[in-house]
């Protein structure tokens, strides 16, 4: 269980002033649950789930994990960025067994372990491939590989699909939820679609924006695979949407000179797009 509590978070800007980030974020998640941020860009997504990594400290408030207060990244919680931070000069093999190395197993266990966490993710064939020799989608599967090899009982993913292609991107959807059926890990997981959040999530958190704030939390009752185009989950999607319609205008408003006259419903909304990202 992930108790985020009261959670608070300003940031030092160069010119002296404060900016406030978070606002009183504060929601519970629970054991083997999926949970999705969502909100515009810039509203807080990536610092809140660093918080809960440990790799930032909040101003205010406290994350909980089985009732211990988290102050550092522990082997608990394993992390999966937009980016797939691989090392380059190792294989898939040798980036899957690099986690590994801190935990008190024999090369054998860390090899079999390894291999075994590749296959989950289809890559066996690519096994002594260099990061630059795999696609997007392939260094993404193979950074997922290296994360669940450590048996985190949590994972945290920001955007991990959010640089692929529309067909890479679905095929990780579909790969991910598996591993989630299979696994029951715990996923706190940051995406900009509104899609991606309805396919994957048994709860979405809907973020406001400056400074960040929950607008509302989705539940998604409906059963897995998910079939897209049921009626109830493209009400959902167009629920979620009017909530985030509201902040993105807001910020665009915000973010515009003056002058700037904003045509209310000038924007091509879709669930499938990715929201709140730069116009
Ligand atoms: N280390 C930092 N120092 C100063 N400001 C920061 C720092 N990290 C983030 N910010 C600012 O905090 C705000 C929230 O950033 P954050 O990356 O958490 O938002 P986000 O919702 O994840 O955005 P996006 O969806 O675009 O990734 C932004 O205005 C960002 O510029």
């Amino acid at each position: 269980m992930i108790k985020i509590k009261n959670i608070f978070k300003d940031f030092q800007q160069k010119d002296g002033s404060t900016l406030e980030v978070l606002n009183n974020i504060d929601f519970t998640i629970k054991e083997g649950e999926f949970v999705s941020l969502l909100g515009p860009s810039g509203c807080g997504k990536s610092t809140l789930l660093n918080i809960v990594a440990g790799l930032e400290s909040s101003t205010n408030g406290e994350v909980l994990i089985d009732n211990k207060p988290i102050t550092d990244p522990g082997v608990d919680r394993g992390v999966v960025f937009q980016e797939a931070a691989l090392f380059p000069w190792l294989t898939v093999l040798e980036n899957v067994k690099f986690g590994l190395k801190s935990k008190d197993l024999t090369d054998n266990e860390i090899e079999k372990n390894a291999l075994n966490h590749i296959k989950k993710v289809h890559l066996s064939k690519f096994k002594d491939s260099y990061p630059h020799q795999l696609s997007g989608g392939m260094k993404q599967r193979t950074a997922i590989a290296r994360s669940l090899a450590i048996n985190p009982k949590t994972l945290l993913m920001d955007e991990p699909f959010g640089a692929l292609d529309e067909q890479t991107r679905m095929m990780l959807q579909f790969e991910l939820q598996k591993i989630w059926l299979e696994t029951k890990k715990t996923i706190l997981f940051v995406t900009h679609n509104i899609r991606e959040a309805v396919q994957l999530s048994n709860r979405i958190v809907v973020f406001g924006t400056q400074p960040g704030t929950i607008k509302e939390i989705f539940e998604v009752k409906a059963g897995r695979p998910r079939n897209k185009n049921k009626k109830y989950l493209l009400e959902l999607e167009s629920k979620i949407m009017n909530v985030l319609k509201e902040e993105i205008e807001k910020t665009m408003k915000e973010e515009m000179d003056d002058d700037y006259h904003f045509e209310e419903g000038s924007l091509p909304w879709d669930p499938d797009r990715d929201m709140g990202s730069s116009i």
